[in-house]
């Protein structure tokens, strides 16, 4: 008789920096599609975030681990900030294809802004057979058809999470303006900002 298989969540995101939404999002994916682990993966160089200045990718990936050390079912990769040049999500699922071994069906947990944006991904074809994507909702996202209806309908599932008006841009302005962020962020998330001084300008 076959065992199970390995189910693994992937949230990659730029997470600059990590907040309650994307935790709130990975923690509902991770009941509802019943994985095993999510690992959260921050971005090595977004290129579709060119326009603007990024964190970088130690700074994410320490506040990635602070945010989730707390769970046993989170975990965090470096497979994105160690591989040179532009981060592509192809890349990423099959770097952890190849760490993970062929036991493991991939879950990407992406949320509705990024699913609508999928198709101009690189290698959007391949995608879809290297991993299952869960689109989750996010206010202010419609999260239904014309946006996903060009996707594979077996490949790809909408799912309705608690939905938390929290955005990261949002938190580096509130930072900047000299407003809090607690409860929006984990605390740790929050005294990490402040040791290191980040988004202040
Ligand atoms: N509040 C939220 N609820 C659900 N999904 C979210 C939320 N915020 C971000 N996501 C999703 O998490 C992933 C990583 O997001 P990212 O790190 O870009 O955060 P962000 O808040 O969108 O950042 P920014 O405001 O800097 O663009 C993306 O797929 C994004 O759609
Ligand atoms: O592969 C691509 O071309 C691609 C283009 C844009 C975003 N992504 C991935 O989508 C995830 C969320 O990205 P972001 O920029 O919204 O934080 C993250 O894992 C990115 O690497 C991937």
């Amino acid at each position: 008789m076959q065992g199970r298989r390995y189910r693994l969540g992937v949230m990659g995101g730029t997470f600059d920096p990590i907040h309650h939404g994307h935790l709130v999002a990975a923690s509902e994916v991770l009941a509802r599609f019943s994985l095993d682990e999510v690992v959260f993966v921050p971005t090595g160089t977004p290129w579709q975030k060119k326009d603007r200045r990024v964190s970088s990718g130690e700074d994410r990936y320490i506040m990635a681990a602070i945010a989730t050390s707390s769970n046993p079912r989170f975990t965090v990769s470096r497979v994105d900030i160690e591989r040179a040049g532009d981060t592509y999500t192809v890349d990423t699922l099959k770097d952890l294809r190849e760490e993970r071994g062929d036991d493991v069906d991939l879950f990407f947990i992406t949320g509705a802004d990024a699913l609508g944006q999928i198709l101009t991904w690189r290698g959007a074809e391949r995608l879809f057979q290297l991993a299952h994507f869960i689109g989750v909702t996010r206010p202010g996202v419609r999260l239904e058809a014309p946006s996903v209806e060009h996707l594979p309908a077996d490949r790809v599932t909408l799912l309705d999470v608690p939905a938390l008006a929290i955005s990261s841009t949002d938190c580096r302005k509130r930072v900047r303006e000299g407003l809090p962020i607690w409860y929006l962020v984990p605390d740790g998330i929050v005294n990490y900002i402040n040791k290191r001084g980040l988004y202040q300008e």
